[in-house]
């Protein structure tokens, strides 16, 4: 054997996915040759497993028919990026990473926030998902322009529907216009449910979960199903939001949810004709929040007539004005979300399974804790509704 004929065999081999050859492209180093024994290394580019064993086979092939007795092929690649390491119970495998956007109490831009947040992920190159879980005042779809847009059922799944580069679902989407339910704990865990296992959601980096205001049923059952990767709290400045902010962040570290940090919402008002910036309900008084619990304020988005008319109009300020103040800290929220998740996956991910509930199979958690046990007669059936059987 010599170096000649062992280049010769290789450049028979072409790197998957090209018309060149490995050895064209530069990949092969560091032959050695031992009589007929033959070794080398392919410096490649890619961190696909089966790249690295495509090669590996076809070069042995083609060595062998040179000559060569035996063959040591070496692959150097780049380590394969950590997306999810995220363990325990996942109805929904698919999606790589989960976003929890909670707020203590409705109205403080919640929905606002998961909606340009989730566009910025995109506008980043994410593939994402926006699921309105917000089943008492689902606007997600106003938001982004859909509110008209029936999903499309295939078999008994229903498709996202597609706006500004993500995909999005909300119960607003799939009732009628007007209609209205009375949510009870078990009807909400099985709407959560059927939201995360029967939507035909992409292989998506992430889901951007809009949850109701408070810290419920829905907080428990979405926690219980998905390996939750990331919760994120809005606030506005005032003393009373960030009193209930406080329970939101408190919800997190009893569900083990990393806490990727908070939103400032309303935090200042930048005038429209001048663009000056006044203070108004306080600004930066979730900071002593944040290091009670160890996190950041990521982003303090300031009051702009443009993020209420992006969203009645159904034009995210973050799509339709990419360079005003507000889509500018959106995008710093979405970067550094984004820094958290890599850095919770590198750091060996989460895991659900100790917030499982201990009931046996076929018995849901109950949310109630069985308070109303010792007194049945009040309950309808003798039960709390929410189907736990504990009653
Ligand atoms: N920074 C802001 N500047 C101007 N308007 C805003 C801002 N944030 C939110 N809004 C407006 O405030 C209203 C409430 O916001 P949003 O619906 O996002 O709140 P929410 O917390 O999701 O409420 P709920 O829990 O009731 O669904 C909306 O009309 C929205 O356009």
């Amino acid at each position: 054997m010599t170096e000649e004929i062992v280049k010769s065999a290789l450049s028979k081999v072409m790197y998957p996915g090209f018309t060149k050859d490995i050895v064209t492209f530069g990949f092969v180093k560091d032959i050695v040759i031992n009589g007929s024994d033959v070794s080398f290394t392919v410096d490649i580019t890619s961190s696909a497993p089966e790249v690295a064993q495509q090669i590996t086979d076809e070069a042995t092939t083609e060595l062998k028919r040179a000559g060569a007795a035996n063959v040591n092929v070496n692959i150097k690649a780049p380590v394969m990026p950590r997306e999810s390491s995220s363990r325990g119970k996942n109805i929904a495998p698919q999606v790589k990473n989960f976003l929890m956007v909670s707020s203590g109490k409705g109205g403080v831009g919640k929905s606002t926030s998961s909606v340009n947040i989730a566009v910025s992920l995109a506008k980043m190159g994410k593939k994402v998902g926006l699921l309105d879980a917000d089943i008492y005042g689902p606007n997600v779809p106003r938001m982004l322009g859909v509110s008209d847009v029936k999903p499309e059922v295939n078999g008994n799944k229903v498709l996202p529907i597609k706006a500004y580069g993500i995909e999005m679902m909300s119960m607003g989407s799939l009732m009628e216009e007007g209609q209205s339910l009375i949510w009870r704990g078990a009807m909400i865990m099985k709407a959560i449910e059927q939201f995360l296992r029967d939507i035909l959601w992409s292989e998506l980096d992430v889901l951007v979960i809009d949850m109701p205001p408070g810290t419920g049923d829905a907080q428990l059952t979405l926690a219980q199903s998905v390996p939750v990767t990331a919760g994120l709290t809005v606030t506005t400045p005032q003393t009373v939001s960030l009193d209930d902010s406080r329970r939101s962040l408190d919800m997190f570290k009893k569900l083990n949810i990393p806490i990727a940090g908070i939103v400032e919402n309303m935090s200042g008002f930048i005038a429209p004709d001048t663009g000056v910036e006044y203070d108004i309900f306080g600004k930066g008084t979730s900071e002593p929040m944040a290091k009670e619990f160890d996190t950041e304020v990521i982003t303090e988005v300031p009051i702009e007539p443009a993020i209420r008319t992006g969203g009645d109009e159904g034009k995210p300020v973050s799509f339709v004005a990419p360079e005003s103040e507000s889509a500018k800290r959106y995008m710093k929220a979405a970067e550094s979300i984004w820094a958290f998740i890599e850095d919770i996956n590198e750091k060996g991910g989460v895991d659900n399974a100790a917030v499982q509930p201990t009931t046996p199979p076929g018995v849901s958690a109950c949310s109630t804790g069985g308070a109303s046990q010792a007194a049945p007669q009040q309950s309808s059936g003798g039960s709390c509704g929410t189907g736990c059987g504990c009653h």
